[in-house]
């Protein structure tokens, strides 16, 4: 999933239009009036039931400006599985139940493969990337190109050593963290560093902190975020970016320009580099590096598919990661219990003298059931990516609209308390036992031809992540001038949602001697 926002799950109050100028915002609102009506005229078949709002604007004072999921899970237990509303003339569906999320997004196909995307994100350049790819051509290139990479087990399996590497230097890294910040920032780097590798072949050495490259590619989800605010006027009234840009209110092309030059660089330079380790005959499996040999007879279009589809695992990969790995922190915090348990069940199968691998993880259930549970708890992505419909889509009494924009409800899927048992609190148990919950992997990763290309590098790294941390120290709630302090158990909005940064307490289980003997020899191995 694209980092932070795609398109816009949540949408605009007048007052976040990112323009001072009145007299374009009022003949700006015109146009929109006119598009209303036209828009309007066409919708003639039932929506689903939702709230009505008003005239014009639809659902447009109803609509959540954060965190939607709650408001749709609100809306789920007034109107049903699916709650169908209208925003200035945009048909929005709502789906709130897994089994209507598969009869509707798997079983329609290509139907409801679209995106909605924004004038924004077009003029930005970041509709090149997959996850606000339209559908057709160079969309399915992208897909073939993430299945060939990482879409099945052996593909996966190939990056196990980074991944192993890079959870054995988080270890290491973590001991030093002394912020709130600190943490986040060494879960992204280090999940950030498997991106560049699995995406470029690029081998960041040591600390990602450091990096020349590892710099370069953070500045995207940066840039990500100022193009997919919602409040751009030009999303509602494209037909502003026709001005010129002397137009007084136009400082949008100005940002545009801005922006594109430099997610257009970023994509450039991670690309050079890996070319670069081609011709220095030094070929590395990864989504570009599979298609080094073929790339002297590829067309510019191969190549730009092939630039963007691996330009497309750094925004998608990080943030959505790094979200559930965080989430451990504050689970662990909040529940020694489990901590204690996943440690016996590691020291039993592993040992205590070398971190847990792979070849580990089928003897593992408890392990599994953390991190399903972890996949689970704090969703992190909650409201999915918003799909589109490519035709008019009969459902049963009712009929989805060309153009209606499709949301997946996960997080409410995934805390609906007919489904999960006190669905707020973290039970790996759950999972366990005759008769487990259902695997909320079956949801959290979407639905359909859309469904997230990056799951099964997701799986491995949480993995592999999660029992090197308990193999090798504990988190505890800090204590602070004798008082145990108690972290927010709260999720930030955002279409990638990630825990509110919470302080915390680190230390080796053992001795800082022994988390080294356990770490290093991944790290030496490591070239
Ligand atoms: C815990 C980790 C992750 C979660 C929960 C997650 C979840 C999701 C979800 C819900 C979607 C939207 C699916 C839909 O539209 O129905 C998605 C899309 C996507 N994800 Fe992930 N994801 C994760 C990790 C990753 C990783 C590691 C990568 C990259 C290697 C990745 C790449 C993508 C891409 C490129 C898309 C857009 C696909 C498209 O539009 O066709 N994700 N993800």
């Amino acid at each position: 999933m694209t980092a932070r926002t795609v398109a816009s799950s949540s949408f605009p109050k007048p007052s976040m239009f990112l323009t001072s100028d009145i007299g374009l915002l009022v003949g700006a609102v015109a146009l929109s009036f006119i598009g209303f009506l036209y828009s309007r005229s066409k919708l003639t078949v039932p929506l689903p039931p939702g709230p009505k709002g008003l005239p014009l604007i639809g659902a447009l004072l109803d609509f959540p400006t954060s965190k939607p999921w709650e408001t749709y899970t609100k809306w789920a237990h007034e109107y049903g599985k699916l709650v169908g509303v209208t925003l200035l003339g945009q048909p929005i569906i709502v789906v709130n139940d897994k089994e209507t999320a598969f009869a509707l997004l798997e079983k329609t196909g290509s139907a409801l493969a679209d995106r909605p995307t924004t004038v924004m994100l077009e003029m930005t350049g970041w509709t090149n990337v997959l996850a606000c790819q339209l559908y057709g051509h160079r969309f399915r290139e992208y897909r073939k190109h993430f299945a060939r990479a990482i879409g099945s087990a052996s593909a996966v399996q190939r990056f196990f050593p980074v991944i192993n590497y890079r959870a054995a230097e988080f270890v290491n890294s973590i001991l030093r963290a002394s912020t709130k910040e600190d943490l986040e920032n060494f879960i992204n780097r280090q999940v950030g560093a498997i991106m560049l590798y699995t995406a470029y072949g690029i081998s960041v050495k040591g600390d990602p902190g450091h990096d020349e490259l590892m710099h370069i590619a953070e500045k995207g989800p940066e840039e990500f975020d100022i193009a997919a605010n919602p409040g751009w006027l030009v999303n509602y009234v494209p037909i502003l970016q026709h001005l010129p840009s002397w137009f007084p209110g136009t400082h949008f092309k100005r940002e545009a320009q801005r922006s594109r030059e430099i997610v257009f660089d970023i994509s450039d330079a991670l690309f050079k580099a890996h070319k670069i380790r081609a011709e220095d005959g030094t070929p590395i499996p990864s989504l570009a590096g599979d298609y080094m040999s073929d790339e002297v007879d590829m067309t510019e279009e191969e190549i730009f598919n092939l630039k963007w589809s691996s330009g497309s695992f750094f925004s998608s990969g990080v943030d959505t990661t790094g979200s559930t790995l965080l989430s451990y922190f504050l689970a662990m915090m909040l529940h020694p219990e489990v901590q204690e348990k996943l440690q016996r069940e590691i020291d039993a199968v592993s040992g205590t003298n070398r971190l847990p691998s792979p070849a580990d993880r089928p003897n593992m259930p408890y392990a599994e059931a953390v991190h399903k549970e972890l996949i689970r708890w704090l969703t992190a992505g909650p409201a999915g990516v918003p799909h589109k419909a490519r035709e008019d889509i009969p459902f049963e009494e009712y009929v989805v609209p060309n153009g209606a924009m499709v949301i997946a409800n996960i997080w409410g899927m995934l805390h609906d308390p007919a489904v999960y048992k006190d669905p707020f609190t973290f039970n790996p148990e759950r999972y366990l036992g005759s008769t487990p919950e259902p695997d909320p992997l079956d949801v959290a990763f979407g639905f359909g031809r859309r469904i997230c290309p990056g799951n099964r590098l997701a799986d491995h790294t949480i993995w592999s992540f999660i029992t090197s941390v308990a193999a090798t120290v504990n988190v505890k709630k800090p204590v602070v001038d004798g008082k145990v302090v108690e972290p927010p158990v709260v999720q930030r909005h955002g279409t990638v949602s990630r825990p509110e940064l919470f302080d915390y307490a680190i230390s080796p289980r053992k001795d800082l001697a022994t988390l080294h003997r356990l770490t290093q020899p991944l790290i030496n191995s490591w070239h």
